[in-house]
């Protein structure tokens, strides 16, 4: 399946916007309902510095024949988000920067913002969620008007839209340098068992950061090329500038998926492919849609390109980080090829590079990450790069609030117009859909590729 959107609120996107119009009540601050710690400030790790976005999801349910309505829905997640604070209490606070110049955050305990909202339509017009539509899905997450900065924004705010068929969403707005997936995903059904009437929560947030502290003096041991500012030599930022950002959506259910790993093992081995006989999905994937974007976008044979994206950390630490561990676990992981090299040389190249990446992740490769940053205060680049997300595995279809799990969650858009995001599909989620945006000639270039697997 294949869907598409236009920018600018054109095609797909502008019908299911048309239909949707909320109303918003006035936000309010939800405060742990117990007492937690104030007035000290709360440390974030060198790991959570790199990402300040805000990441904005949706997750939508459907009206159910017995239990609570969508009016109940919204003082039984206001209530149970009051209690959850409390074991997350630094989503209660504020952002802040410390003496040491990093994010932080000020334990005030303020509370996160909520805010419930009315929609004039039902949840099936809503549309499709397996693509980003910033203008229709916007309507759903609750944005602090005229914030300036992330220092002007709550580390979370949640808005709770009832739909005329009695149905609801979520939608969230949460800051990545609060959690990454992982943690987000625990967050998120932590305060869903809490909406259940669970007492205590399976999976108690362990809070505690300062266990990745940077190393005193820091230790630089890789190349780090996560950092690297690669020159655009194809003038990509002409085609970009020229032309209109269509997203699609490229669904590989688990028979396609198996024709991309032939691909990526077809003469492995043949050459210096570095794929050591085997591969997984991801790097199968991967390898297939950086290699894929860049003949799409036409990149000249000497253009370097770089591939980045995030691994989990968390049992790659050693000793690995505690079950629960509440800030980000990942650390982002890069390969830098030609074009050339990409596009001359078999699928195994690619996912030999994707493979080599993910093994380079290794205890001394994280804390020399964490340690890049105590030293340079540098933010990974975007430039001539891919940066793949792989949301597949995490279980946000989960969320379970007490009216069974959502119909439909996503995110609401993509960040930036280099990443490229793997969510999971269809039957017991083992599909994955490839959600990407790229100028409407590469768009149309990168479709005929994927139309050959
Ligand atoms: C702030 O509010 C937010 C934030 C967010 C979202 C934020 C983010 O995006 S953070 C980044 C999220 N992504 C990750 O953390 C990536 C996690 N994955 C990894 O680290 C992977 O190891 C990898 C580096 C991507 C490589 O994956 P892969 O090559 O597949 O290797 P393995 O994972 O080792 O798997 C190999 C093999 O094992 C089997 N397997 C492993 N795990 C599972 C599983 N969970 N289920 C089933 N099977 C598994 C499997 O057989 C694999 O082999 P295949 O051949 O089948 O692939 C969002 C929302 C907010 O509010």
């Amino acid at each position: 399946m294949v869907v598409e959107a236009r920018e600018n609120g054109a095609g797909v996107a502008a019908a299911a916007a048309a239909k949707l119009t909320v109303k918003r009540g006035e936000p309010e601050l939800v405060a742990p309902a117990e007492a937690t710690p104030t007035g000290e400030k709360y440390y974030l790790s060198n790991l959570d510095q790199n990402i300040a976005v805000i990441v904005q999801t949706v997750y939508c349910y459907k009206p159910v024949a017995s239990g609570g309505d969508a009016a109940d829905a919204v003082t039984v997640l206001r209530d149970a988000l009051a209690k959850v604070l409390v074991h997350y209490h630094p989503l209660a606070g504020r952002l802040t920067i410390s003496a040491e110049m990093k994010l932080a955050v000020e334990l005030t305990g303020e509370g996160a913002v909520f805010v419930a909202a009315d929609a004039g339509c039902d949840l099936a017009d809503v549309g499709d969620l397996t693509k980003p539509d910033p203008t229709a899905l916007g309507q759903l997450v609750y944005s602090v008007p005229g914030a300036k900065n992330i220092l002007e924004m709550p580390p979370m705010t949640a808005q709770v839209t009832r739909f005329k068929c009695g149905g609801f969403s979520l939608g969230l707005a949460m800051n990545h340098c609060m959690f990454d997936g992982l943690g987000a995903m625990e967050f998120v059904n932590s305060w869903a068992e809490t909406a259940r009437g669970a007492a205590e929560l399976t999976v108690p947030p362990f809070l505690d950061r300062t266990v990745l502290r940077a190393r005193d003096p820091p230790v630089i041991s890789f190349e780090h090329h996560e950092f690297e500012e690669i020159p655009d030599v194809s003038d990509t930022a002409a085609l970009y500038g020229e032309q209109e950002l269509l997203y699609r959506s490229f669904c590989f259910d688990p028979d396609r998926l198996e024709r991309v790993r032939a691909l990526a093992l077809a003469g492995a081995g043949a050459g210096d492919d570095l794929l050591g006989g085997r591969c997984t999905t991801f790097e199968a994937l991967s390898g297939l849609v950086w290699r894929a974007r860049t003949r799409a976008l036409g990149l000249a044979p000497e253009q370097r390109t770089k591939l980045l994206f995030a691994v989990d950390g968390r049992r790659r630490f050693e000793p690995p980080l505690p079950k629960g561990y509440f800030g980000n676990g990942i650390v982002l992981t890069n390969a830098v090829a030609t074009a050339g090299e990409l596009l001359s040389s078999p699928p195994s190249r690619a996912a030999g590079l994707v493979q080599a990446a993910v093994r380079m992740v290794t205890d001394e490769y994280m804390r020399s990450a964490v340690d890049y940053f105590e030293a340079t205060r540098a933010r990974p680049s975007l430039a001539s790069t891919l940066l793949i997300t792989t949301w597949s595995r995490l279980a946000f279809h989960d969320a379970d609030f007490g009216w069974g799990q959502p119909a439909m969650s996503g995110p609401v858009t993509l960040p930036e117009k280099e990443v490229i995001l793997f969510l999971a599909h269809g039957e017991e989620r083992k599909s994955i859909n490839v959600l990407l945006g790229l100028p409407a000639s590469a768009m149309d270039a990168f479709q005929e590729l994927m139309d050959e697997i």
